[in-house]
């Protein structure tokens, strides 16, 4: 089995208004299974464009114009994404690849507990599973998450925000998905409980061996927590590197000008917190 999982070769994303937005241009990149994948950029640059396009997930006016992502799927079956119909897309999302976006936490169901909501995404997706299964299932997704599965019959507004992100985070890795993609999940959090939430991700990649991809315009963040990094400017990827060689050695002006705008990584100590 390959080491990689993912392959997005010459992916563009156009926006087809007057004038179209020529989103995501010629992107190529390949994630390595278990890694985590840091892409950043200032807003706008076509980071979500990006994320959204690989998994389908784009609405008009977006047009994807150009380019291949294939799954190496862990059975040793390439599958080719554009190739998929709405179906089996729906299945895969869940099943192979998952999301986790910017304030999902609010996307939960206010008037039913949490346990019910993850039970809902086993209903759907693993019907052959019993009541009995689909809770034990459910009580050790809200264990390995930290919520702690005596939580689940609270409902959303009984948890605090981070909490409730890390049940999301719980629905995401419900299936066991190969990927993870994450558009900025924790930064409505507070710096503790974000640092909290993603040193528990970083544990559990390993753990169970999905890769992540982790979106978001706070480099010194990414900087920490990836193993790789991509800088995207004008929907190109200008720079991509290991996080070390990025901070160490950045070779595009763009990405130099991006580190030296964060003072925390260029200040006298100069030094990151990894
Ligand atoms: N529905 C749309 N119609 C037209 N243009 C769009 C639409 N959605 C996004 N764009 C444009 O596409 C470009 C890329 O946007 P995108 O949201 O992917 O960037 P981003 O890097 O994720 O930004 P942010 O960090 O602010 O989320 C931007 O120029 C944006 O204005």
């Amino acid at each position: 089995m390959s080491n990689t999982l993912l392959s997005v070769r010459d992916f563009s994303v156009v926006y087809d208004v007057d004038p179209p937005v020529r989103a995501v241009t010629e992107v190529s990149l390949d994630l390595q299974r278990g890694e985590i994948f840091g892409l950043a950029g200032e807003s706008g640059c076509g980071k979500t464009t990006l994320a959204y396009g690989i998994q389908r997930l784009l609405k008009p006016p977006a047009v994807i114009t150009g380019g291949e992502v294939i799954l190496h799927d862990v059975s040793g079956t390439d599958i080719d994404i554009n190739s998929l119909d709405a179906a089996q897309m729906q299945s895969f999302r869940w099943d192979k690849i998952s999301m986790v976006f910017q304030g999902a936490m609010n996307a939960l169901n206010p008037v039913a507990p949490i346990g019910r909501q993850l039970e809902d995404v086993f209903i759907v997706h693993r019907p052959d599973l019993s009541k009995k299964e689909r809770r034990t299932e459910v009580s050790e997704l809200l264990e390995i998450v930290k919520v702690g599965a005596e939580r689940a019959r609270s409902f959303p507004h009984e948890l605090s925000g981070g909490m409730r992100q890390r049940v999301m985070i719980a629905m995401a890795l419900a299936l066991r998905p190969q990927l993870m993609i994450m558009d900025e999940p924790t930064t409505a959090l507070d710096v503790l409980v974000q640092r909290e939430i993603l040193k528990q991700i970083s544990t559990l990649r390993h753990e169970f061996g999905f890769t992540v991809v982790f979106i978001t315009h706070d480099l010194p963040l990414l900087l920490e927590i990836s193993d790789r990094i991509a800088i995207m400017k004008g929907g190109e990827i200008v720079e991509m590197g290991t996080s070390e060689q990025l901070w160490r050695n950045p070779q595009n002006d763009y990405t130099k000008t991006l580190l030296a705008s964060f003072p925390r990584l260029t200040g006298a100590k100069g030094v990151v917190s990894r």
